[in-house]
């Protein structure tokens, strides 16, 4: 008789703790990713896009109750490949959110359905209400740096508070709760932290400094919503979040996978790209490439009100009595953003990967310059009326130089940017640390190198806005921890030099403002009295 056979069965894989998760909601996607607590290992994460609502020209909307689900979905596909790992979702011992800022929801305190859709970031339905914003600063000054010395940032679309006081003035189910004072707003973070800790029943209404910094609403030196501002742009106080610092304890989570496991941080995405780069000290910068681009520039404890169009915003408080840290930031609406025209739009591209090979083909650009300034121009030039040009166009012009140009066209908008930060804060920059989905290009990054002569340093890991947001949750869980202490084993970053001679970068650079002056106020641009009489005649 045979005997029987015993059948073992491998032991389960085992990978222990602890862990932190941060939610990293952007303007394309969201994802939930998990880290081994202190280094920037990422164990396991889970990313679905999140679709954007085009209702009329220069409008962009999302569905906030579709947000939620997004990242409720991805917590959930996260912890279940932790488990598949061989980890366990109890040792996740606090988890972060990082977001795309300045979005703008609107909901009503009893029932914690939103009003209306949120307004994203890039939306520019409100140029109108600039227009009628700047015609209320006294003295007929119409100066778009009025608000600069109490917030930092000039009177733009871009902003939460014009957003919001374009509802007030549109929307009346949004207009009569203000009143009635069943109105709550928030930012994306404060809008799923509201959700994620329980909603109408006991979900938390908090923000935290670098989101706020993001509203038009909240003093930059005090830290706190400012009653000047609220009274410029008509807005009640009833409806704001508490400001905290970006780590402390902001409430538990109410259900799910993750129930009873604490919130420990929240930071502006870009905010949180910077302290996930570890530029924590005076003097260091990084810039992401996503949808837009952002260029955070690390001032230290002191506020630096920029006179070169740059914007002063919050980099970061680590713990509610922890001394502020600021940042200058030049802020680029349309970096990856232009490829996603060209492949949706003009179908020069079917997908991302496609772009290097391409824009490779070719030496240059073959004289093809292009302003992406699809919504209005940002930093340095806060031109609201400036719409894209794509200038220097010849019968030899083909689908890879303009490829190519739409490259080049992110690195000369950061040549912008830094130049005014030269300018602001004196010392030039030495090198420049990058992370975002752009990244992954690597003739992009030696494009950058070269256009703007500086050595550029390709961050470890892509997902540095998320490990920001993690370092910063872990923080206010763990004294021992120590952020400026080194995440990563695996040697130091790869570094990208320029190759082109000084004179050729600054040929092509004149050039490329040539096509920017093309581009200014092109919207409110007149033709000349005869041609206008015409076309209107036509
Ligand atoms: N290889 C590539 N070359 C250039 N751009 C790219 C490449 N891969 C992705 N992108 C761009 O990067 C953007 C996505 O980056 P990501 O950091 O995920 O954005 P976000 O945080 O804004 O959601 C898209 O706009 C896409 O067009
Ligand atoms: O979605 P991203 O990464 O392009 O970031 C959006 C910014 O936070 C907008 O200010």
């Amino acid at each position: 008789m045979d005997s029987p056979t015993t059948e073992t069965t491998p032991p389960p894989p085992t990978l222990s703790g602890p862990f932190v998760g941060a939610i990293d909601e952007g303007t394309t996607s969201a994802r939930f990713i998990i880290f081994r607590a202190g280094t920037d290992e990422i164990v396991c994460f889970h990313q679905i896009e999140v679709e954007s609502i085009f209702q009329k020209e220069g409008w962009c909307e999302q569905d906030p109750m579709a947000i939620v689900n997004t990242v409720n979905e991805c917590i959930a596909g996260a912890c279940k490949k932790l488990v598949a790992v061989g980890g366990k979702v109890e040792e996740i011992v606090t988890i972060g959110i990082t977001n795309q800022r300045e979005s703008t929801v609107v909901w009503d305190r009893n029932s914690g359905q939103p009003l209306v859709n949120a307004i994203i970031w890039l939306d520019n339905r409100t140029t109108s209400t600039v227009e009628e914003l700047l015609e209320t600063i006294p003295n007929n000054a119409r100066n778009i740096n009025y608000l600069r010395p109490l917030c930092g940032l000039p009177l733009s679309p871009y902003f939460s508070g014009v957003k919001l006081r374009w509802l007030r003035d549109n929307v009346p189910v949004v207009s009569q709760a203000m009143e009635k004072g069943t109105a709550m707003f928030g930012t994306i973070d404060t809008w799923l932290m509201y959700n994620l800790t329980g909603g109408k029943d006991c979900g938390v209404h908090k923000t935290d400094v670098t989101n706020a910094s993001r509203t038009m609403l909240m003093n930059i030196e005090t830290l706190q919503w400012d009653a000047n501002l609220l009274k410029f742009f008509g807005l009640p106080k009833t409806i704001l979040p508490e400001i905290c610092s970006s780590s402390e304890f902001y409430g538990s989570i109410a259900q799910g996978v993750l129930q009873g496991i604490g919130i420990t941080s929240v930071l502006g995405d870009q905010q949180a790209a910077l302290v996930g780069q570890q530029c924590l000290a005076k003097g260091q910068a990084k810039a992401t490439y996503g949808t837009g681009c952002f260029l955070l520039y690390n001032t230290g404890p002191s506020i630096v009100h920029s006179t070169h169009g740059l914007l002063t915003t919050v980099g970061y408080q680590l713990g509610r009595k922890a001394v502020p840290f600021y940042a200058l930031e030049g802020s680029v609406s349309i970096a990856g953003a232009a490829f996603n025209w060209l492949r949706d739009n003009m179908n020069l591209i079917q997908n991302s990967g496609q772009i290097e090979t391409m824009a490779s083909t070719v030496d240059n650009s073959l004289d093809v310059y292009f302003v992406p300034a699809f919504n209005g121009l940002y930093a340095p030039y806060w031109n609201q009326d400036a719409r894209g040009v794509i200038c220097g166009l010849s019968e030899e012009t083909t689908s890879e130089h303009i490829v190519r140009a739409t490259l080049e066209a992110v690195c000369f908008q950061v040549r912008d940017i830094l130049d005014s930060m030269h300018k602001d804060c004196k010392i030039p920059l030495a090198k420049l640390m990058v992370d975002g989905g752009m990244t992954v290009n690597n003739l992009f990054l030696q494009l950058q190198s070269d256009l703007v002569g500086i050595q550029v340093l390709r961050a470890k890991i892509a997902e540095t806005t998320a490990l920001g947001a993690a370092m910063a949750a872990y923080k206010a869980v763990e004294n021992r921890y120590q952020m400026e202490a080194p995440l990563s084993k695996s040697g130091p970053r790869e570094a990208i030099k320029p190759s082109i001679s000084a004179t050729d970068r600054n040929l092509r650079y004149q050039k490329w403002k040539m096509a920017i002056d093309r581009s200014l106020n092109w919207e409110t641009s007149t033709l000349p009295q005869g041609e206008r009489e015409a076309f209107d005649g036509a």
